[in-house]
């Protein structure tokens, strides 16, 4: 089966007014891509990068976070209401960052992406092992806990309208990618685990890597069957290495 590529830059906790209008605008170069260009600013720019995404087509907004919770007494949180006003298609749940600073669970994971998709919004449901648990060879048993506790309460279908990415802790931030190949085992093993449960649903569903991709890692990453994107943290906060990134993917 064809799926969609999709290219998702991270900005993390980066930027300013001035910096991400210059991102921005350096993104709205972009040429024709068969891929679809999702960026992901922190929350106090999502209205600005919507306004200028508004009037141009071809970048897909996301967000970084949400709260578990519709609304009320929940101090700095963002629920998925406060997202959609946004125009917010994707947003990010899981990321290893929120896991390990904030202590999210695998329950509380899954309660987002509930949340989520009841509100329509696609989530990114980010998964992948620690460098001891890779040495321990615990990767794909980590990575299966990880999707099996969001399945527990959303179910197997509801992954038709989930992106997976696979992003190895030991490989975010440290500009030690996962090789091509690297890559592509853990998410035919997930894709095979998926279709343990359904066939249907896993050759639908897209699996993205992420960790220190970089444009001159990506078209070999991109040529690997069951790689259907990435999701990029520090080179997305560079406009053209950003683009030529979304180039290597189609
Ligand atoms: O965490 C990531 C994307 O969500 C990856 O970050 P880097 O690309 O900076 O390693």
């Amino acid at each position: 089966m064809i799926r969609q590529k999709i290219v998702a830059g991270n900005w993390k906790m980066n930027g300013s007014k001035a910096s991400i209008s210059s991102l921005v605008n350096g993104l709205l170069e972009m040429s024709e891509s068969s891929a679809e260009v999702v960026v992901t600013p922190p929350f106090p720019y999502l209205s600005q990068v919507a306004d200028v995404i508004a009037q141009q087509s071809g970048l897909v907004l996301a967000a970084q976070n949400l709260s578990q919770y519709e609304k009320g007494a929940y101090t700095g949180e963002v629920s998925t209401a406060m997202l959609t006003d946004f125009k917010v298609t994707y947003v990010l749940v899981g990321h290893s960052e929120r896991r390990s600073l904030y202590g999210e669970t695998d329950e509380v994971v899954a309660e987002k992406v509930k949340m989520a998709l009841s509100a329509g919004l696609k989530p990114i449901l980010c998964i992948g092992e620690t460098l001891e648990e890779r040495e321990a060879e615990q990767t794909l048993l980590v990575c299966e806990r990880q999707v099996a506790a969001v399945i527990d309460v959303v179910g197997i279908q509801a992954f038709e309208n989930i992106v997976i990415a696979y992003e190895p802790v030991w490989a975010i931030g440290t500009g030690l990618s996962a090789s091509a190949q690297q890559a592509q085992d853990v998410h035919q093993a997930i894709r095979a685990n998926l279709a343990s449960l359904s066939t249907p649903v896993s050759e639908k569903v897209q699996i993205l890597y992420g960790g220190s991709v970089k444009a001159s890692t990506s078209a070999e990453l991109f040529t690997m069957p069951d790689v259907d994107g990435a999701l990029v943290g520090g080179a997305s906060l560079d406009a053209k290495e950003f683009l030529d990134i979304v180039k290597a993917a189609g």
